[in-house]
């Protein structure tokens, strides 16, 4: 049988992701470990899958206009959001040849009729090269999720918390592609280093300045590298590299890491402590923990101790008091969007309300186990007020043996001190500060 071409195989991520209500990266994963595909055709397929659920509402809204009242079958809809963002958003791929696959596509999956509908909704969106200018009508709001292809009730939130030019420049951020990023492991060698090994492997290898241990790379696959598999560095967004270092840990010190898996930060607070202490790593699923483990191997960190526990009954589990806690809470996760774009169109206002409750009863079970005089860390990789400074402001409030600690500074890099720092113990770093993950870190002090 004749190889499959990317765009067939990314329409079946596509047709995947609608049918079970998956994750596009974890269908992506397995697709791409499946098929044995060139590099370049491996990148087509991730561009096309991560591009077409970005700029789903974009896409819909401008092809509605060929479609409505029509019955399409949704594996149909999927080739046409494929192609139509092929047509509009990517350059490279000539329109006719777009058109020519889509149609031989349908003719392969469906009927001769179907394929004669694909190539005359194509043709007609060809035909009006204006219409996307005309997409996008009405209030400000609405323009700008159409446009910026972010849901409605999003876009309302964030204008509301943010203005509406922050908010555009948000949803702008969030469709441009993440910057691949590393961390360096400090227990084995300095940043420096690590960028001349990769020098000659990358086409750009940049110091990063919103972790003095991050590294920017461009033109290569790091996870595929004899110094990843070595344990030199770990795959980590810039902003997550914040969080570690806002635990101002020493080494021997006690700490807790209540909500671990898979260990990007446990692994960043071990090298922060010159692997000498005890650092407990725990998550409340049983199938995590190896992935803690195996990423303290990789990296040789030995004092990690995996642990399985859900964080509300932590306190059952004898562990004594702690000198340092991080709570990384689970979330919306509004602010990777630009990574998993699914995420703005499975979540609802219902969800924030949830999850900051859960956040909340996080919280205040951790901070039971914090010594007198020792701090707390709480982030989040979102960008909802009501998960993020509602959270740690409530829990000062009713917590008075607790403060928000704005000696956090002094342990923020200068870049992202100058930009997004106020000096109220939290920082919300946003996508389009840094072109990094959207991220929250909030440091709290037990009194003494
Ligand atoms: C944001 S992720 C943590 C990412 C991790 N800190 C890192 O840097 O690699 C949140 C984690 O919390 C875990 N989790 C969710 N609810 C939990 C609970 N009630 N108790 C403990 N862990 C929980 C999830 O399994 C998930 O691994």
């Amino acid at each position: 049988m004749a190889k499959k071409g990317a765009r067939d195989i990314a329409l079946d991520v596509l047709n995947r992701v609608e049918e079970h209500q998956s994750y596009s990266n974890l269908e992506l994963k397995s697709v791409l470990d499946r098929e044995e595909l060139r590099a370049v055709d491996a990148g087509l397929v991730t561009e096309l899958v991560y591009g077409t659920i970005q700029r789903r509402l974009t896409l819909d809204t401008a092809l509605d206009q060929f479609i409505r009242g029509k019955k399409v079958q949704s594996w149909v809809k999927n080739l046409l959001r494929l192609s139509v963002y092929q047509i509009h958003y990517l350059d490279r791929i000539p329109d006719r040849a777009v058109v020519h696959e889509a149609v031989e596509i349908a003719k392969r999956r469906g009927h001769q009729g179907i394929a004669s509908m694909v190539n005359g909704v194509l043709r007609n969106v060809l035909r009006q090269p204006g219409l996307w200018k005309e997409l996008g009508q009405g209030d400000e709001i609405r323009q700008l999720s159409i446009l910026e292809s972010h849901p409605e009730w999003l876009v309302r939130r964030w204008a509301a918390q943010y203005g509406l030019e922050e908010t555009r420049q948000i949803c702008e951020s969030n469709n441009r592609p993440p910057h691949p990023s590393i961390r360096v492991n400090t227990l084995k060698l300095t940043r420096e280093e690590l960028s001349e090994k990769l020098a000659a492997h990358f086409s750009t290898v940049e110091l990063s300045a919103v972790s003095p241990d991050g590294l920017l790379l461009d033109g290569g696959h790091a996870a595929g590298t004899q110094w990843y598999r070595q344990g030199d560095f770990t795959i980590q967004d810039e902003s997550s590299m914040l969080v570690a270092p806002a635990l101002a840990v020493e080494p021997g010190m006690k700490v807790l890491d209540a909500c671990a898996a898979p260990g990007g930060k446990t692994t960043h607070i071990a090298a922060l402590m010159q692997n000498r202490g005890k650092l407990i790593a725990s998550d409340v699923h049983p199938h995590k923990r190896d992935l803690i483990a195996q990423n303290a191997r990789r990296l040789g960190t030995t004092i990690i101790e995996p642990i399985v526990s859900d964080a509300l009954h932590l306190g059952e589990k004898n562990l004594g008091q702690f000198d340092r806690i991080l709570l990384d809470a689970p979330c919306t996760g509004f602010g990777v969007i630009r990574r998993k774009p699914d995420l703005k169109w499975n979540k609802t206002p219902e969800d924030v309300k949830a999850i900051a409750e859960l956040q909340y009863e996080l919280l205040q079970s951790v901070s039971e186990l914090l010594q007198p005089g020792g701090l707390l860390v709480y982030s989040t990789c979102t960008i909802e007020r009501e998960e993020n400074e509602k959270i740690v402001e409530r829990f000062v409030r009713e917590h008075p043996e607790f403060e928000l600690d704005p000696s956090l500074s002094k342990d923020l890099p200068e870049a992202v001190r100058e930009k997004v720092d106020k000096g109220l113990g939290y920082i919300q770093v946003l996508p389009h500060h840094f072109e990094s993950d959207g991220f929250f870190i909030a440091r709290i002090k037990r009194k003494a």
